[in-house]
């Protein structure tokens, strides 16, 4: 429902979960999530229950991204309604508990907002990770975080694509939103990314009390990054990595890159560029996750999108 003034109303957010250990080796969420589950004053907000989770456990006891397939992949509607066997993935049956308790995806039971706790090697910031460009009430938090971290900048990644777009853990809520920090080494805590991730959540949770409080949000406009291709390294024909990330490029996540910029170093020092023909913007330049995903970097396109003013519906 619209007013006159385009604030839509939207109802309460009543259950909002904050995973961490998605991947089991992204050190900051499984340590923030941990934390909080031993004392949740932090994240404890009026009229909300707020449920800090270890999503993969047995990834985050051996320190591994995963014990079989990406947990972060395993969402599918295949995977979750395919029936409970002990010869299935590990990571295909926790999604099918993740489900249970915090869908099932796309009912009305699931929860309202889940946040999805990461770390990657590249040199990103903080990056918010939506899924949906028609998400109003998580446009209207980003726009709030940004706001609220600035003159820090925190940069908005949207993976909706036809064909690139993966069935994440987070899915399973009504509002799904990753917060990516990095750099950070696999396995490695460091104070001032685990410090950043900490006060994002902290921003996202006092935004949702703002909302059940009652305050209206004014339609706005999000800077977003859209995720418009994967590029992978070049290869022999054993599929060998044949060249390096580019020095110019290395740690230059959400840089412009242009037509005749290099991209690719060789092990012989010849230099591979850019030979698209739009600007683009590169992000998780050299994750280290992502080289068995035959991944370099992820292009994306700078978009504006704009929000729908929110308020909570009185109901
Ligand atoms: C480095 C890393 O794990 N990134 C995440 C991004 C996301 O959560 O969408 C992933 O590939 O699942
Ligand atoms: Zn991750």
């Amino acid at each position: 429902m619209t007013t006159c003034h385009g604030v839509v109303n939207l109802p309460e957010v009543r259950k909002v979960a904050i995973f961490g250990g998605t991947h089991g080796n992204e050190m900051s969420g499984v340590t923030l999530v941990n934390l909080w589950i031993n004392n949740g004053a932090e994240i404890q907000r009026s009229g909300l229950t707020i449920k800090p989770f270890i999503t993969n456990p047995q990834a985050v006891e051996k320190c591994t991204r995963y014990i079989d397939t990406d947990l972060n992949r395993a969402f599918t509607q295949d995977n979750l309604s395919v029936p409970r066997s002990e010869e299935l993935p590990y990571e295909v049956r926790r999604a099918q508990e993740i489900n249970q308790m915090f869908g099932p995806k796309g009912s009305p039971e699931a929860y309202d907002v889940i946040f999805d706790l990461h770390n990657t090697t590249s040199n990103m910031g903080c990056t918010l990770i939506l899924e949906s460009s028609k998400d109003h009430f998580n446009l209207q938090m980003v726009n709030y975080i940004k706001r609220a971290v600035a003159p820090a900048s925190c940069t908005v990644l949207l993976t909706e694509h036809p064909l690139l777009q993966y069935s994440t853990t987070r899915s399973v809520g009504k509002h799904p939103i990753g917060l990516e920090v990095g750099p950070q080494p696999q396995g490695v805590l460091r104070s001032n990314i685990f410090e950043s991730m900490r006060a994002i959540v902290k921003h996202a949770l006092d935004f949702i009390e703002l909302f059940n409080g009652g305050m209206e949000f004014q339609p706005c406009t999000v800077d977003v990054y859209r995720v418009s291709e994967k590029m992978d390294y070049p290869r022999d024909t054993n599929g060998n990595i044949t060249a390096m990330v580019h020095p110019n490029l290395q740690d230059c996540d959400w840089e412009p890159l242009n037509r005749g910029d290099p991209m690719f170093q060789t092990f012989d020092g010849r230099t591979i560029e850019y030979e698209g023909g739009h600007t683009v913007y590169p992000a998780f330049i050299n994750e280290a996750a992502y080289y068995e995903k035959h991944q370099a970097f992820t292009l994306t396109r700078r978009e504006s999108l704009t929000a729908n003013g929110i308020k909570a519906s009185e109901m």
